[in-house]
């Protein structure tokens, strides 16, 4: 008797080795993929690692965070060196403004035109051509030393980072995965928005205290100039990484690509596309107000800070608490968010910034304003990921530059237009103030534009969330609580449809046993219950599953294998899984996507990220809403399987084979352990079906299910007869209709 099997049954704790026969769970095993920080777990650090381990992705960051830091040193250096190459106050001021309305303006002219260009030509190619440019127009701003050239070389080096920006957007998505697109943009983000400037911030201070001593040794060059040199090279660096690196090109190696489309057409094409496709119009439209609403808020700050008395300090505390806010909604928005739908975050997380602007406006503490701009800051960082990744996961590669292109171009005439609008407006608006009797409201020019730029954010966040969200039966707010409450059966309740239940578990364990009486048990409480299995279940997996399990055929490469059992998987979804959810079964299979993790993953060592891309590619994304382990040594479950058949092929594998096979699916319980129940298989059957049934009972509660109603005639003592619909289709049919699951009897 196995040691711990009289304790009760209990769920097993998979991380906590009880008996001598079980192997400490991963402990530096060479089957790294075990890990269950890499089988798709929970954590940030977890996702981004393994985003960082896809190696033309890692490459390509470190040039974008070193072009990044080039970028904000030399937007530091230029500005310093603008303000000291006139005199006087205003003069100072127009230079400033001058810088930034020449790093903003070429984007409208020329941004959609450069996508079109990211979309046509070789991505690689423009990206290193446009870096070796700016390399050079960096350089000669010192060189150069005067105004006018500042001017021009800004306005140059803008109109070149155009065609750089989309063709790096378009391109990214092709070196990863879908899945794997929101933690990079959050990487990128952060890189861009949190990590650079502060270390070019740092760095610039650095050169002012050694451009004091080069001066001495080379009296022209001072720290403005060593930032500008410093920035010219990261460009250089990154057109030699970037040229090392084909996967840019992807398919466009072959250098420009040839389509019958003009230019021109390609750019109309490109603008109607955004125009017609409701997702794309809703992001557009999304973005554009909120960035116009971004500088409302940037153009009043200054004024809003002075209001709440606290000048100078007031303002810098704001500024600061939008970028905190900023990075908590890029960091944490997709752990709080889990899975509601991005379509609906954005225009929601675009909405609610709105409001906490409008609430802003009227609020006359300063730590209430700080709060509400942190939140504010929190959800605009929620849409701005959501939003971005959305194009890069849902616009087709062939449109992806000018799309991308289209949207930068906004963003940029957007926040022109506000920063020069809004001005003017509080100006015009002045100071009044309202009486209300008890209390006099302030109505001042900022709080007025406040209070626009949130009406502005509110409306095209609703807009955007109408447009991005086409028919989904889910009201919002259920969506959204359910959500944030992790409550997966609340949300199954929502989607309606059928449940899926795997079992998994290496050879032997009892899976087939438990499968029938789980049936059995399921089918006696009045619910369509359908068992069924992997791999072999449909006709033509019968044809697949002969040939996986054929001792004979010993030579079948892990790849064709993998192949093979995907095969068969998809045509189970097809044609017994996804038809049966429709209908609202209740569907019970003897294995599932684990499975091959475990053995194709981690038993042939085929990189795990493949085999579950290959999974969901098979499966079109249908999941277990429980998978139960039924968890085992081997050796007991070998020798189990031995006395019911000859071994086939994958059961005549080494035992060692089996060992990670069983590490594996436990380690991916571990990882998602409310989507798991994990036995211990050396339980009597009858002990393992007890625990099961307690389990299910609680899953199916409440679900809108297909139910048997009995067959047997409607009793004379009315008792059955209150059903009409029983009593209207005939006394012998088996009758199923959906209805809500009472509590079962376990
Ligand atoms: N809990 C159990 N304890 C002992 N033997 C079991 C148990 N469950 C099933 N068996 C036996 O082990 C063998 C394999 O069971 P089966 O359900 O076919 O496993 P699987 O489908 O996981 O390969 C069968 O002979 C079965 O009767
Ligand atoms: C579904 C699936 C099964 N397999 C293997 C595991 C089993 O050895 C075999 C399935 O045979 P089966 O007879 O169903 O095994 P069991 O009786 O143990 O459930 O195929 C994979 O390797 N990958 C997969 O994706």
């Amino acid at each position: 008797m196995p040691p711990d099997a009289a304790a009760p049954l209990t769920e097993l704790d998979p991380g906590a080795p009880a008996g001598s026969d079980r192997e400490p769970a991963d402990q530096g095993h060479a089957d790294e993929g075990a890990h269950p920080d890499v089988l798709g777990s929970v954590g940030l650090v977890a996702k981004l690692r393994a985003v960082l381990r896809v190696r033309d992705f890692r490459k390509l960051w470190l040039s974008m965070s070193l072009s990044s830091f080039g970028d904000w040193l030399g937007l530091l250096a230029i500005t310093a060196m603008a303000t000291t190459l006139v005199d006087g106050f205003a003069a100072s001021n127009f230079a400033l403004g001058g810088v930034l309305l020449f790093r903003l303006l070429p984007a409208i002219v020329l941004g959609p035109l450069a996508g079109a260009f990211a979309d046509r030509f070789d991505r690689r190619k423009t990206m290193v051509i446009t870096d070796v440019i700016r390399f050079g127009l960096f350089a000669s701003i010192p060189i150069v030393d005067n105004l006018v050239w500042l001017f021009i070389a800004q306005f140059l080096i803008e109109a070149f980072s155009l065609f750089w920006i989309p063709a790096k957007d378009a391109a990214v998505p092709n070196m990863l995965r879908k899945d794997q697109l929101e933690p990079a943009n959050q990487l990128s983000l952060v890189t861009t928005y949190g990590l650079t400037p502060v270390l070019a911030a740092i760095v610039f201070a650095v050169l002012a205290t050694i451009g004091g001593q080069a001066q001495k040794v080379w009296p022209s060059v001072d720290e403005v100039d060593l930032a500008l040199y410093l920035n010219a090279l990261t460009f250089l660096v990154a057109a030699f990484v970037i040229w090392n690196l084909p996967s840019i090109s992807g398919r466009r190696s072959g250098g420009a690509v040839t389509t019958q489309e003009s230019f021109l057409r390609s750019l109309v094409h490109g603008f109607s596309f955004a125009g017609h496709t409701p997702l794309v119009r809703g992001l557009v439209v999304g973005i554009t107000g909120a960035m116009a609403a971004a500088g409302v808020i940037i153009a009043t700050g200054q004024a809003f800070a002075n209001a709440l008395g606290g000048g100078q300090a007031a303002y810098g505390l704001l500024f600061g608490a939008v970028f905190i806010g900023l990075g908590l909604g890029i960091a944490l928005g997709p752990s709080i968010a889990r899975d509601l739908a991005r379509e609906r975050i954005f225009g929601l997380a675009v909405a609610v910034a709105g409001v906490m602007v409008l609430l802003m406006a009227w609020t006359f503490t300063l730590w209430i304003a700080l709060l509400l701009v942190v939140l504010m800051g929190f959800f605009a960082g929620i849409a701005y990921l959501a939003g971005f990744t959305l194009l890069g996961t849902e616009v087709e590669d062939e449109i992806r530059g000018r799309t991308f292109a289209i949207v930068q171009s906004l963003v940029r005439a957007a926040l022109i237009l506000s920063l020069a609008v809004v001005p003017f407006g509080v100006g015009l608006i002045g100071r009044h103030s309202l009486d209300l009797g008890l209390l006099t409201v302030p109505v001042t020019g900022e709080r007025i534009m406040l209070f626009v730029a949130g009406l502005l954010a509110l409306g095209v966040g609703i807009i955007a969330y109408r447009q991005m969200d086409d028919g989904r039966p889910v009201p919002l707010l259920a969506d959204v609580v359910t959500a944030l409450r992790r409550d997966t059966t609340a949300r199954r309740r929502l989607a309606g449809g059928g449940v899926l239940i795997a079992f998994e578990g290496g050879e032997g364990a009892g899976k087939s046993t438990q499968v029938r009486k789980l049936q059995e048990w399921l089918t006696n409480e009045g619910l369509v219950a359908r068992a069924t299995f992997e791999p072999g279940a449909t006709p033509s997996g019968a044809g697949i599953r002969a040939i996986v399990l054929d001792k004979a055929h010993a030579g079948i490469s892990s790849r064709s294998e993998a192949l093979l059992y995907a095969a068969d998987r998809a045509q189970h979804v097809h044609d017994v899984l996804r038809p049966a959810l429709d209908a609202g079964e209740v569907v019970i299979t003897d294995r599932f996507v684990d499975s091959s993790l475990a053995y194709q993953g981690a038993g042939r060592t085929i990189p795990l990220d493949d085999v579950r891309m290959l999974s969901r590619w098979a499966t079109e994304g249908v999941q277990p809403d429980l998978t139960i382990l039924l968890d085992l040594p081997p050796e007991v479950g070998l020798a189990r399987a031995r006395g019911r058949a000859a071994a086939d092929r994958l059961e005549s594998e080494s035992l060692d084979f089996h060992q990670r096979v069983r590490r594996t699916f436990r380690a991916l319980a571990e990882a998602e352990p409310d989507r798991y129940l994990v036995l211990d298989a050396r339980e009597s059957p009858d002990q393992i079906a007890a625990a099961i049934r307690v389990r299910i009972a609680e899953l199916l509660s409440g679900l809108p299910l297909q139910q048997l109603t009995p067959a047997v005639p409607a009793q004379s003592n009315g008792t059955r007869v209150q059903d009409g619909e029983l009593a209207a289709s005939g006394p012998h049919r088996p009758h199923v209709q959906t209805g809500t699951t009472p509590q079962l009897h376990p």
